[in-house]
């Protein structure tokens, strides 16, 4: 096999139907296709995969080498993601800080930071804003990046984003309604997503061209295909779920027994600072059901 004279380093900004669109490290966008041979070795090139590539300018490239992932997600399938977007509706659909923290703890799984984004503020009346003051302040000190912003879509909130999007990969996730489009459009006007449009190229349903890609936004790159449902199962073994929970695995260093799981057992510095109020009730109530949850979930059989 011949080598390429035309050897260049750069970065997967989309997949469609087997062809891998790479932005190279000097400016140009290449199609290519990922080689036999590098196939057979059951790698899968991702969006966000850092690669090395043959770049011809006649024809179209391949991939020769993807470099190591710093992490992965399956929904959406992209490599090397720095954060993510957690939308989420303070109303419509309603609120739950359960959902909250299922989200927080599949990004913790996956190595990835979350921002907590709270939208559809403009819908709470004044009485019901000091609880999301709250929700926001509780969640900062947990050690989360929180945007809360009661008037929707200031300029504050949104140059907060920004700066934020700012040289990462990042993905957005939220349910559906929680107004992901209508965030980005905020950020990205210039993108113009019809609301729902993305669920629609979320690929569930009708949608079988699987697209992917990483959209230039803001100085930085952010996935067109919103994130993983918290219902996905979690591959975990319950007694390891406390660690995911930050303000618990600080103060489990408190706890008398090794390997306490917060439960029942006494000495317990994580019921005592749940008790004394330091640690947020919603919080350990959310780590009780997922605990049982996960110690009633039937073994994963993987290949
Ligand atoms: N009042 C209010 N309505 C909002 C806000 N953000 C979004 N909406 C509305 O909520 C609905 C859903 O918003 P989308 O942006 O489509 O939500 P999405 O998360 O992209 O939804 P899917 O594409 O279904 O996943 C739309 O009717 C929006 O106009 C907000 O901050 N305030
Ligand atoms: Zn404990």
């Amino acid at each position: 096999m011949k080598g390429g004279g035309d050897v260049a380093e750069g970065q997967i900004r989309q997949s469609l139907s087997g062809f891998y669109d790479v932005m190279t490290t000097s400016g140009r966008l290449v199609r290519t296709r990922a080689r036999g041979n590098f196939r057979s070795r059951k790698i899968t090139p991702l969006v966000g995969d850092q690669v090395v590539i043959d770049a011809p300018n006649d024809h179209e490239g391949y991939i020769l080498e993807v470099k190591p992932r710093r992490n992965q997600l399956v929904r959406p399938p992209v490599a090397n993601v720095d954060q993510a977007i957690v939308a989420t509706a303070v109303r419509e659909p309603v609120f739950s800080t359960n959902l909250l923290d299922r989200q927080l703890l599949a990004l913790e799984i996956a190595k990835i930071e979350p921002v907590v984004y709270l939208t559809k503020t403009d819908l709470l009346t004044a009485e019901e804003q000091p609880e999301f003051v709250q929700l926001a302040a509780d969640y900062r000190q947990i050690g989360y990046q929180v945007i809360y912003d009661p008037v929707a879509f200031s300029q504050t909130a949104i140059t907060a984003l920004d700066e934020l999007l700012e040289d990462k990969v990042s993905v957005i996730m939220g349910q559906t309604g929680a107004g992901k489009s209508t965030l980005l459009n905020h950020v990205a006007p210039d993108l113009d997503l019809a609301t729902g449009e993305i669920s629609a190229a979320l690929n569930r349903g009708k949608h079988t061209t699987r697209r992917v890609s990483l959209l230039e936004v803001a100085g930085g790159l952010i996935a067109d295909t919103p994130g993983f449902s918290s219902y996905d199962a979690f591959d975990l073994d319950a007694r390891s779920l406390g660690q995911y929970f930050r303000e618990f695995r600080r103060a489990a260093v408190n706890c008398r027994f090794r390997g306490c799981v917060h439960v029942n057992e006494p000495g317990c510095a994580v019921k005592a600072m749940v008790e004394s109020g330091e640690i947020r009730q919603s919080r350990y109530e959310n780590y009780l059901l997922l605990y049982q949850a996960l110690k009633n979930q039937k073994p994963n059989y993987r290949k």
